[in-house]
């Protein structure tokens, strides 16, 4: 059976790495999707899909599972967004979410979807890691190490500071 699991991943974190490793124990092989694919460079979605293909790859690994990384652009047109992935997706046959939207979707397709528990929500969500990275805070332990690695090489910290200082009057940060 292959599972598919998308996420902005705007950064992976120690949230997303606990999902996976739940769903790899209720697949043989699993679609990662890299979603909302051409955004980057902003304060929510500061990282590229490559940079996030980098970070999801390299965390991963660490599982025994064979792992595909499908970056999956945005569409105007939720009704046809489930299609769209599909054909971006190697087949699948239950999809992974805690997302009401992406859930909806994917049952009006007709497709399997199964839901796992938050993982210390409290600290664990891409907005909270943001706002730690613009204000010089602790970022680091709550990512896979190979994930942290990449944000250092791509000078993640810094990009994300940068660009809310010439976006932040526009954009709330949630
Ligand atoms: N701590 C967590 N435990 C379990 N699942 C999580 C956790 N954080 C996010 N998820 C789930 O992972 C998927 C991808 O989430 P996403 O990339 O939007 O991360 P996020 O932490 O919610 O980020 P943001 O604050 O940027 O929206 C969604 O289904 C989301 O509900
Ligand atoms: N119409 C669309 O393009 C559409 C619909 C539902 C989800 N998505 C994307 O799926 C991803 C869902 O991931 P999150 O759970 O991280 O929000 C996001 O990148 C979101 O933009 C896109």
């Amino acid at each position: 059976m292959r599972g598919f699991y998308i996420g902005r991943f705007q950064p992976y974190h120690d949230g997303h790495h606990h999902m996976v490793e739940e769903i790899a124990d209720q697949v043989d092989e699993l679609v990662l999707g890299i979603g909302s694919a051409g955004d980057s460079h902003s304060r929510r979605n500061p990282f590229t899909a490559g940079e996030r293909v980098m970070m999801v790859t390299k965390s991963v690994a660490e599982f025994d599972i064979p792992t595909y990384v499908v970056p999956i652009e945005d569409l105007e047109r939720n009704s046809v967004w489930v299609s769209h992935v599909q054909s971006m997706s190697p087949a699948f046959d239950v999809a992974f979410s805690n997302n009401p939207l992406v859930i909806r979707l994917f049952e009006e397709a007709g497709v399997e979807v199964r839901q796992s528990p938050m993982f210390h929500r409290e600290v664990l969500e891409g907005t909270e890691l943001r706002e730690r990275m613009i204000d010089g805070g602790d970022w680091e332990s709550l990512v896979p190490d190979p994930a942290a690695a990449v944000i250092r090489e791509c000078g993640g910290d810094k990009r994300i500071q940068q660009v809310t200082d010439s976006d932040g009057a526009t954009h709330t940060g949630r």
